[in-house]
């Protein structure tokens, strides 16, 4: 089961928390149902008190946050967030903040279609077309392209942070783990720590070296992998510290009960972004703009594909791995 997968308390009775929200967040807007809970906080659906528009507000509470790079990471979220959404049409945009001395509140666009984990989980194991896919990763790659141009490394990339609009367009949330990866007179600064998720998390962040913004780009590898092989990840293992061992080892298959009709041009896309030599990985560029992308995804096979060999608690089992 997806860890992500459901979305609890669909009531729209709202009413008002004043006792632990900022008074600027009370005043300003009604603070209405759960969506769903992170680590650190709680998402929940909010109206704006003055015009009577539906936001999310997420609300992380500081105490919580007991390690020192999650507290940091917490304390930029907002910054960071806002440096890489402002215009950004595929990353979900931040309307207002608030910090009381033990909330932390941001309303948010809100997004309550299914997130592309959930949209995975949905298929039961049926790939996405080359064509869907091919929209997505390019939408993906849009958002991070353009938060790269901003300076902003996003960090924990995958299908949960996925979430689509109600008319269907993709954006990119959660900017909890995004870094600058450029100081003040524009010149490259690398990036420490392990952050991220076992699955999605690139060699390089494992190793505990110094880090730059293409661990997005192996991410992305990681999402366009599963959603071409009905969410079976390419790296994986029971425990976060097998996980990490595969990560590390970086031995990319195509196994063919489930690549058999998948191109060879989305074959070579996903080599370049899951590829361990930082230096030969794609940019977030240069993925806009491979001929896969480009072409929409065009592949001579465009029927559901359907992988009989694999059965449903391995899916199961596979895609419950998904946070
Ligand atoms: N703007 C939004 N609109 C609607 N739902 C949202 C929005 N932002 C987050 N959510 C949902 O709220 C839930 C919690 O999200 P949140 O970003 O706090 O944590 P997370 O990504 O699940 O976990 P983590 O704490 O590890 O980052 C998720 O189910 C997410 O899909």
């Amino acid at each position: 089961m997806f860890i992500n997968g459901g979305r609890g308390g669909e009531s729209r009775v709202l009413y008002r928390r004043r006792e632990t929200m900022s008074e600027g967040l009370a005043r300003e807007y009604e603070i209405g149902a759960e969506i769903g809970r992170g680590r650190f906080g709680v998402v929940r659906r909010c109206r704006s008190a003055e015009t009577g528009e539906e936001f999310a507000v997420k609300s992380i509470e500081k105490r919580l946050l007991a390690d020192e790079l999650d507290r940091e990471c917490a304390e930029r979220e907002g910054k960071r967030h806002r440096q890489a959404a402002a215009g950004n049409p595929y990353v979900v945009q931040i309307h207002a903040a608030y910090e009381d001395g033990e909330w932390a509140h941001l309303v948010l666009d809100l997004l309550d279609a299914p997130d592309l984990c959930d949209r995975i989980a949905a298929r039961g194991g049926t790939p996405f077309s080359e064509p869907e896919a091919a929209v997505m990763v390019g939408h993906l790659a849009e958002a991070v392209a353009e938060c790269h141009r901003r300076g902003v490394a996003h960090r924990d990339v995958k299908p949960d942070n996925v979430l689509f609009d109600a008319s269907g367009r993709l954006k990119l949330a959660d900017f909890g783990s995004a870094e600058c990866f450029v100081d003040a007179d524009g010149d490259w600064v690398p990036m420490r720590g392990i952050v991220g998720t076992p699955m999605y998390v690139a060699p390089e962040v494992i190793s505990g070296r110094e880090y730059g913004e293409k661990v997005d780009v192996w991410s992305m590898g990681v999402v366009m992998y599963m959603i071409l092989a009905g969410g079976v990840p390419p790296f994986y293992g029971e425990t976060a510290a097998e996980t990490f061992e595969a990560v590390a080892r970086a031995n990319l298959r195509f196994p063919p009960r489930i690549f058999r009709s998948v191109s060879p041009a989305a074959k070579d896309l996903i080599r370049r972004m899951l590829c361990k030599d930082v230096s030969r990985r794609f940019s977030a560029e240069q993925v806009l703009r491979h001929p896969w992308i480009t072409s929409g995804g065009m592949s001579p096979v465009d029927e559901p594909r359907r992988d009989p060999s694999l059965s449903m608690e391995r899916r199961e089992g596979i895609l419950s791995l998904c946070t």
